[in-house]
């Protein structure tokens, strides 16, 4: 496995919890939630996801946002709020709440309901791929969770309930090839700052670059680099309130990649990357509430995981420009 010397946050090896006997998988455990305390964020190796499943998952990726044209991908387009499920053209997605634009699209794959999964019309049988990818995803997000309840003083069960009708949400993403000079005005970003909403997340990143995350809540961003057989874990904003903030929701956004000034300075042009997240989210009708040990105050009011996903999801859609109807990539490329 390639590495990096210097990594903003820790990488984790997850054999030890998945093979290994009870002391092995409290360590692996506890190292899961030391890093999720202290920065937010893990590099996970050895997750039981090989580095080819990874690789197919993002020629599928491609598949789908470079072989279909725009009007075809407007078919499946996400309507909405309440249920997030289909494509989401650049533009018409933004968390900032400044209005900043995020130069990406996206499609968005769930557990029950995919009306607007593009199957059968595209080659390569796409939602067979989509559901089999989340499935893979679903069970290491649950051995994560499970993970963190032997060291969270939690009952072995606790996510049993909350889980058994979960519906995680699947993201590929494209960030399509733009002018470095785009990112460069203020407001502009491959992805705004923001953190995430659900319990946690799963991300697996190409080669390209450009994810920063403020690992020590300071608004210092960091390069997350990518390391080839890994994949990152962050933690979201309802396990921070479920954790009573012991576990922390950071903020991260994608930049520009560092690539070379000689590659820069020959094309301006900031290459596409891929990236597939996966969000995390319980029942929605888990309750959310702080778990306090003796004494400590609880610092959030519970609230229902239903209702705080589509309240943010559909602040996530309004926020978007008043100019934010589809562009055409190739006008993108170019402007
Ligand atoms: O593309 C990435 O690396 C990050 C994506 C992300 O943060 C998100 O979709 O919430
Ligand atoms: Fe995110």
């Amino acid at each position: 496995m390639a590495g990096i010397s210097n990594p903003s946050f820790p990488i984790i090896s997850f054999e030890p919890f998945l093979k290994g006997d009870f002391d092995a998988k409290v360590k692996v455990a506890q190292e899961l939630y030391d890093a999720f305390h202290t920065y937010g964020w893990v590099y996970l190796k050895d997750f039981g996801i090989s580095e080819e499943e990874i690789d197919e998952m993002f020629e599928h990726s491609k598949s789908f946002f470079e072989d279909q044209s725009l009007e075809d991908k407007m078919q499946y387009k996400v309507t909405s709020a309440a249920y997030s499920q289909g494509y989401t053209s650049n533009g018409a997605e933004s968390s900032d709440p400044n209005g900043g634009r995020s130069w990406k699209e996206c499609y968005e794959h769930r557990r029950f309901n995919n009306d607007l999964c593009p199957a059968p019309k595209t080659a390569n049988d796409f939602r067979e791929f989509a559901d089999g990818f989340y499935n893979k995803c679903f069970n290491l997000a649950s051995e994560v969770l499970q993970a963190l309840s032997m060291v969270m003083g939690i009952p072995h069960n606790f996510w049993d309930d909350k889980l058994a009708k979960a519906d995680p949400q699947l993201r590929l993403l494209r960030y399509m090839a733009i002018p470095a000079a785009t990112l460069e005005k203020p407001g502009n970003y491959r992805i705004n700052p923001h953190t995430d909403y659900g319990l946690c997340t799963l991300l697996f990143q190409d080669e390209v670059g450009g994810l920063e995350v403020d690992p020590f809540h300071t608004g210092e961003f960091r390069p997350a680099t990518p390391i080839r057989g890994t994949c990152v874990i962050n933690i979201a904003d309802l396990l921070q309130r479920m954790s009573n903030d012991k576990l922390k929701s950071t903020r991260h956004r994608v930049m520009a990649p560092t690539i070379s000034k000689e590659e820069l300075a020959r094309t301006g042009i900031l290459p596409t990357r891929f990236s597939t997240a996966f969000f995390v989210h319980p029942d929605p009708a888990t309750l959310i509430t702080p778990i306090t040990s003796e004494g400590e105050k609880a610092k959030y009011e519970p609230v229902n995981a239903g209702e705080w996903r589509t309240m943010i999801t559909s602040r996530n859609y309004g926020y978007s420009l008043p100019d934010s109807k589809a562009l055409n990539v190739a006008t993108v490329a170019a402007a």
